[in-house]
């Protein structure tokens, strides 16, 4: 998979260079490469952003800045995101889908967002455009929401990480609940106990304390993940066990 990220502070992609991604990046599994939206201006002010027709406050990114930017990286097999607070929520079951892409094009926006045209003009041109949220906050730019869509996807990449098992068992893995909270010696710290099945040697025992605490802390912190699970999913999740 190829990933290209446009954002007019570069630098703050650097986390990308670090830990699992940037493993998976000097392994060849992942090639990532960042953008800065200054070197697509012509005026030696480097222009991006101008004020917003129809007045406001702040500024809007400017269209034809972007166009010069994404007309360079798109093509036929790729797919724009667009990190927003006004798109659809970013899950693990798109992390899931975006895996699946040959070529992810990131568009960091900063001020008050980026021309809407942007997005329109590469839907009619035939591309995969996708406006995503991260979480009902604001923040300043959409680079924090890049490391965020990255991290998730590269993960999910064949060989980025060591045991695939652990992305069957994590929270919001295959089975769509959370997570059972897990422990490690010592047994007893600050006089609390490992739970006792945990350390029976019994591994049925332990795959159903497990389940039940997934769909318990599920049921108590997501009951909206309960709604959504899907029993196929589950069925799935113990095979893959
Ligand atoms: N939650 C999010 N806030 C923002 C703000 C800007 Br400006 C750009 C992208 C995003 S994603």
């Amino acid at each position: 998979m190829r990933i290209d990220i446009v954002s007019i502070f570069p630098e703050y992609l650097a986390p990308l260079e670090l830990s699992l991604v940037g493993k998976a990046r000097t392994s060849g599994l992942l090639d990532v490469h960042v953008h800065d939206l200054r070197d697509s201006t012509t005026d030696r002010h480097h222009t991006v952003d101008d004020t917003p027709f129809g007045g406001g406050a702040g500024m809007v990114m400017r269209p034809d800045v972007w166009g010069v930017a994404l007309d360079g990286l798109l093509g036929e097999a790729s797919h724009l995101l667009i990190p927003t607070p006004s798109g659809t929520t970013f899950t693990q079951r798109t992390a899931e889908a975006l895996a699946t892409q040959e070529h992810l094009v990131i568009a960091c926006g900063r001020y008050e967002g980026i021309d809407a045209r942007v997005a329109e003009h590469y839907r009619e041109r035939g591309i995969r455009v996708s406006e995503v949220s991260i979480g009902d906050y604001v923040l300043n730019g959409g680079e924090v929401a890049a490391l965020v869509l990255v991290e998730a996807v590269a993960r999910l990449l064949p060989g980025v990480v060591g045991n695939p098992q652990s992305l069957v068992e994590e929270s919001h893995g295959l089975a769509g609940l959370l997570e059972y909270p897990v422990y490690t010696k010592p047994p007893s710290w600050a006089g609390l106990e490992a739970p006792d099945v945990l350390l029976s040697g019994h591994h049925g025992r332990v795959e159903r304390w497990r389940r039940d605490q997934a769909l318990t802390r599920t049921a108590e912190l997501r009951p909206d993940l309960i709604a959504a699970l899907d029993v196929a999913m589950l069925d799935r999740a113990d095979l893959a066990r």
